[in-house]
């Protein structure tokens, strides 16, 4: 073998090791969120040693240094700032908390912990462990209903899934409630103005209100509609069905893309796994900021 191709060899090698310890990182995050790693070090108000840390944690001195160990991936990983110091001392090493530390604080109005448990619950996970086996079945008969996610769970879509099992229901309001004060918020900052010639709107998919909410209170002339399943709110509809009149719909269109990369509105990876958001699709958008 030739050193070019041992190299690349090697580097090939490297990848599929990270993609096989990938676990890890999610794992360093549900490790912090149990410990509140991020409460004590946001509350901390200045940065705080990794001795620091332990005490307040409660950690026995012995077990430190896999504190600094764990605080150095979460640093890694972007949540928080390391400034290390000179000599062999882990525990002299110091961390600040960065804008992501914040979605993992217990009491923050966008904290993500219910949403990081939902991700990683069995009724998520399912559907990728029994992907080898659903794809070399043959495809069910047309119309619709078969994707990874209903064939694990017995042919249920997410939202049957969500009316049927109360822990998921209450993990999902929980989880999309929190997203949704945070994407007011962003809604209102950057693309308010959208919406002040509007007398009425029609929120599809609006959950509990929180949007129509935060456009009420921009906007008061505007009548607002939430338009939702039964077991979110009533009374309640199915976007499949029937849509309630107004000027206009607004519909919020979920992308895996970041929000800094240019949108073509192309079906995103996780639409295919689960199938409720192709509604998002179907509809279009209201509002490009
Ligand atoms: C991912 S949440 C999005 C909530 C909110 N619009 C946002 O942008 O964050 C999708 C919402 O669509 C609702 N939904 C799913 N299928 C629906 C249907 N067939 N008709 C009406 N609403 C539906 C769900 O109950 C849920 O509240």
């Amino acid at each position: 073998m030739d050193s070019e191709t041992a190299i690349q060899l090697l580097e090939a090698q490297r990848q599929v090791w990270d993609h096989s310890y990938a676990y890890i990182k999610t794992m360093a995050v549900q490790s912090a969120m149990e410990l509140d790693i991020p409460g004590v070090v946001q509350s901390h108000g200045k940065p705080i040693t990794v001795g620091e840390l332990g005490s307040a944690l409660k950690i026995a001195p012995a077990r430190t240094p896999f504190l600094a160990r764990l605080m150095r991936m979460l640093a890694h990983m972007g949540y928080f700032v390391e400034n290390l110091k000179d000599g062999d001392d882990e525990t002299a090493t110091s961390y600040s908390a960065t804008l992501m530390c914040g979605f993992l604080v217990k009491d923050s109005p966008f904290n993500a912990a219910t949403w990081f448990l939902l991700a990683n619950d069995p009724i998520a996970v399912d559907p990728w462990r029994s992907f080898g086996a659903w794809i070399r079945q043959p495809p069910a008969a047309a119309g619709g209903g078969d994707f990874p996610f209903t064939h694990a769970h017995n042919g249920k879509k997410l939202y049957e899934v969500c009316r049927d099992v109360p822990r998921i229901a209450k993990m999902m309001n929980e989880g999309i409630g929190r997203d949704i004060w945070l994407f007011s918020k962003a809604l209102m900052a950057k693309c308010g103005s959208h919406f002040q010639d509007l007398k009425s709107i029609v929120d599809v998919g609006g959950h509990t209100g929180t949007i129509s909410e935060a456009l009420a209170e921009a906007f008061p002339g505007i009548h607002c509609t939430v338009f939702d399943l039964a077991q979110v709110v009533s009374p309640a509809g199915d976007v499949f069905q029937e849509i309630p009149p107004a000027d206009a719909v607004f519909l919020k269109v979920s992308s895996s893309k970041s929000y800094d990369a240019p949108s073509h509105n192309t079906r995103s990876d996780e639409e295919s796994f689960f199938p409720h958001l192709s509604m998002h699709t179907a509809l279009g958008e209201l509002v490009k900021c």
